[in-house]
This record gives structure tokens, sequence and C-alpha cells, in this order.
């Protein structure tokens, strides 16, 4: 029977580094995980075992350390952008480079005596605490002619204690589902941004100030909303970014309904509403998930449905 070769790829995947960067006393921690994927003129190691093509993924793994010595991290969007060229332009074979990092963030901790107003002054310079669980992403598409930077983050877990409903929904012979007008409103939120940047003559974005005004026009949209669903909520997170942010055109979120169920105490004569002091069962499984695209009008959609394959 004969065979072909389909879409094929490869590199290092997962190369942690830490880079220290000193500013006096002052540390810095850039803390990345990158993986490399390259993919091009590859039939023949296939076919026939030959690496004459073959840049050696432990190649690329040194090529990201030398590159945070180098060069620096500025930015991982920007890290990703110089890794990612640099394999397209210098390898012949190599037609195309993904680069994916997540980046894990870290907080200075306060010296003893501090008061909650510290200026910074009372940090310890050297000592890091590791950030929530949030994690930075960013996935660096390049083929030698054109970008796709796509940015965002996953497992930012965010809850509105009040000022969400659900109610008014379809209701068949298998609806068990109270309404209700006052609930607990909470999502691991896992959301990914597209830029607008795609060649090397366009003014490329401030990344890191990008990343943070992103975050927090999704957070400020998340507690603004008053939320009848999810769903809406959602729709105002994505749009609140695209109306912020011109260089960004699209916007997917896959969002969890972390549900809150009023636990029944009556059975010890007890009475729980939601009126002050409500007890709540935290379910992790089942969850609803709800998943969602907002787009620049006019602009085309192109993350991938599914977020857990970026
Ligand atoms: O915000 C929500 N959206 C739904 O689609 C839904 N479905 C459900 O059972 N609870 C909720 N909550």
């Amino acid at each position: 029977m004969p065979t072909i070769l389909g879409q094929n790829q490869y590199g290092k995947a997962e190369n942690r580094v830490v880079k220290i960067t000193r500013d006096g006393a002052t540390h810095h921690i850039k803390d990345l995980n990158v993986s490399v994927s390259l993919s091009g003129d590859m039939e023949e190691v296939h076919y026939s075992g030959s690496n004459t093509n073959v840049l050696p993924t432990d190649t690329t793994k040194n090529t990201v350390y030398a590159f945070a010595k180098e060069y620096g991290i500025e930015s991982a969007e920007q890290f990703g952008i110089h890794l990612a060229r640099h394999f397209v332009t210098s390898q012949e074979p190599i037609h195309r480079a993904r680069i994916r990092i997540e980046e894990y963030a870290w907080e200075r901790i306060e010296a003893s005596g501090a008061d909650s107003q510290s200026t910074g002054a009372d940090e310890v310079k050297h000592s890091f605490v590791r950030k929530g669980q949030e994690v930075r992403l960013t996935q660096i598409t390049y083929d030698g002619s054109s970008w796709e930077v796509i940015s965002g983050l996953k497992d930012l877990v965010v809850m509105n204690s009040t000022n969400s409903e659900f109610w008014g929904y379809v209701k068949d012979k298998y609806t068990t589902l109270k309404e209700a007008h006052d609930r607990i409103l909470a999502t691991q939120v896992s959301g990914r941004w597209r830029f607008n940047w795609t060649d090397d003559d366009q003014r490329m974005p401030h990344w890191e100030k990008s990343y943070e005004q992103t975050r927090k026009h999704m957070l400020q949209a998340f507690a603004e909303t008053y939320s009848l669903s999810l769903q809406q909520t959602l729709y105002q997170m994505g749009a609140r970014i695209i109306d912020n942010r011109g260089e960004i055109d699209e916007v997917r979120f896959s969002l969890p309904n972390k549900h809150h169920f009023l636990v029944d105490l009556e059975p010890f004569g007890l009475k729980n509403d939601t009126a002050d002091g409500a007890v709540y069962y935290a379910a992790d499984r089942p969850y609803g998930l709800i998943e969602a695209t907002i787009l620049r009008d006019g602009c085309e959609a192109r993350i991938p449905v599914d977020l857990t394959n970026l």
C-alpha cells in the first residue's frame, strides 16, 4: 500500500527558563515554559531517516537558553518572536516556527514591619512568592512572511458573590433547576486574544502593557456586569477588550461555570437562603462550560475553537 507523509512538526517542548535580572539589590524574575515546534522540508527524515535537514531538538533547547542570556526576555511575546524569526531565517529547510510560552508570575515578599500601604520600600528585593494560579500564555507562529500572535491566560479564578441571576430559561420534563435571582457567579478563566500585528513593517504592540490592560478590562467587565447568565458576562468581557484595545481583533473564552449551591439545612432546622450568612456547597463537577469568540466587526475568527489545542 503506498503511503505519504502528512502534517508533521518537531521541536523541544517545555523548556523551563528562569532569568534573574539584577537592578542593584533589586532582582527581577522571568519564569517561562517555552515549547518550540518547527516544520518544513522534513520528508526525508521520515521516509529514509536522513537527518540532513534536521536541526536537533537539543539545539532548539540550547537556542532558547542562549537567547535568554544574550538578548534577555523583555516579554514572552518578544522572546517568542525572536526565536521564531531565528529558526525560520537561519535554517533553509525550516519554513514555519511555532513558539508557545507559558509565563509564571512571581510577587515580592513584604519585609516584616511593612504595612498594607507599602510603597515597595519595605519589600524584600530578592524573595518572591508564586502569584496565584494564573498562567500567562502566548503562541507565536511565523512562516517567513507573516506573523500570528495569540496571547492569553488560564487558571484565573474569579467570583462575584452577588449581582448574578439565572432564570427564564427553557423548561422541559427533565428540568429541575430552580430559578435564581441572587446567586454566586464563579469561573476559572481560560482566554486567548489575537493581535492584529501580522508583519514586520507594522508597529509592534507594547506586549507587557497590552497584557496588563487586557487583563484589567476583562476583570473589570466580569466585576461590573450585572449578570443574567455566564454567557452574557463572557460576551461583556470580550467586548470590553475589543473596545479598549485596538491591537486585538479577536478574543475567545472558555469559562467553566463553577456552581455554588445553597446547602439544604432544613433537616437541621436551619434556614439557609441568600440573605446574610448563606452557606454554599462548591461543586467541582459536573460544571457548565460556556465558550465563545468575540470579534471586532469585519474580522475573521482564527483562534481554535478548542483552547486545549492551543
Ligand atoms: O449562566 C448560566 N448559563 C447557563 O446556560 C446555565 N445552565 C444552567 O444550568 N445554569 C446556567 N447558568
